[in-house]
C-alpha cells in the first residue's frame, strides 16, 4: 500500500497564445523572478518548472512554453498531449491575439480534451492602449467556460494567482481520482510504470522507489501476485 508521503503530485500546464504575448515573459517571471524587455521568439518548445505549496502538500508544475508562431504549430502539439491545465494568452495591444484565442482553445482540446483552462489578458500595464474592452473580454471568457484573469509579466501583476488557480484545480481532481484507485483497489499504479494517469486529469509520480516489503504488499493489494 502506497502512502500518501510517499507520492508526489506533479502537474504539465502547457502555456498558449500568439507570438509576443509574453508566455515566455510569464514563465520566466513565475519560475525565476525575472523579467526582461527583449523579445526573442521560442522556437518550438521550452520548459520550466516550480514547486508550490497547495493545502500543506508539494506540487510541482511543469510549465511548457510553446512556440507562438504558426510555423511551428506542428512540433508544439505534440507537447500538448498529456498536459493536465492550460494557459491561453492574449496581449491588451494586440487584436489578433484576441482574435485567435477560440483557436488555441480548440488546438489543445483536440490533443487534451477538457482540462482545467484559464485565458490571461497579459500587459495590462498598457492599458490605455487596449484594443479589447473589458466586456469583449469577459463574454470571451464566459463563451469558453474559463476563468479570466488580467495580468502583467512586466509589473509582476497577478501572475502567481494564475498558476495556484489551476494547481489547485487539479490537485482537487488528482487527489479524487487518487481516492478512487485506492478505494476501488485497480491495478493502476505500479512501481513499474509509476504514474497513475486517467483522462489527462492527474499525474501522481513516485518519489522514490518503495522497499521492497511495501512493494510486495502493493503489488499483492493489486492481485499481481
Ligand atoms: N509592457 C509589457 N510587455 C511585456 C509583458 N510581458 C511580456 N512583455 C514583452 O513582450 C515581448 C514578447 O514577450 P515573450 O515572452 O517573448 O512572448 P511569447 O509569447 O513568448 O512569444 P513567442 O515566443 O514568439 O511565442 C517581450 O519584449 C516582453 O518583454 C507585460 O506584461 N507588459
Amino acid at each position: 500500500m502506497i502512502r500518501e508521503e510517499e507520492l508526489e503530485i506533479a502537474i504539465k500546464v502547457v502555456i498558449v497564445g500568439n507570438g509576443g504575448v509574453g508566455k515566455s515573459s510569464m514563465i520566466q517571471r513565475y519560475c525565476k523572478g525575472i523579467y526582461t524587455k527583449d523579445y526573442k521568439k521560442t522556437i518550438g518548445v521550452d520548459f520550466l518548472e516550480r514547486m508550490i505549496d497547495i493545502d500543506g502538500e508539494d506540487v510541482r508544475i511543469m510549465l511548457w512554453d510553446t512556440a507562438g508562431q504558426e510555423e511551428f504549430d506542428a512540433i508544439t502539439k505534440a507537447y500538448y498531449r498529456g498536459a493536465q491545465a492550460c494557459v491561453i494568452t492574449f496581449s491588451t495591444t494586440d487584436r489578433n491575439s484576441f482574435e485567435a484565442v477560440k483557436d488555441w482553445k480548440k488546438k489543445v482540446e483536440n490533443e487534451c480534451g477538457e482540462i482545467p483552462t484559464v485565458l490571461v489578458q497579459n500587459k495590462i500595464d498598457l492599458i490605455e492602449q487596449s484594443i479589447v474592452t473589458f466586456e469583449e473580454t469577459e463574454l470571451l471568457a464566459k463563451n469558453l467556460g474559463v476563468r479570466l484573469f488580467q495580468t502583467s509579466v512586466k509589473e509582476d501583476l497577478n501572475v502567481s494567482n494564475v498558476f495556484r488557480f489551476l494547481a489547485t484545480k487539479c490537485h482537487e481532481i488528482i487527489k479524487q481520482q487518487y481516492n478512487n484507485v485506492l478505494s476501488q483497489n485497480t491495478p493502476t499504479i505500479s512501481q513499474f510504470n509509476p504514474t497513475f494517469h486517467s483522462k489527462n486529469s492527474g499525474t501522481i509520480v513516485l518519489t522514490r522507489p518503495l522497499r521492497k516489503s511495501k512493494r510486495k504488499s502493493m503489488l499483492k493489494k493489486c492481485g499481481w501476485i
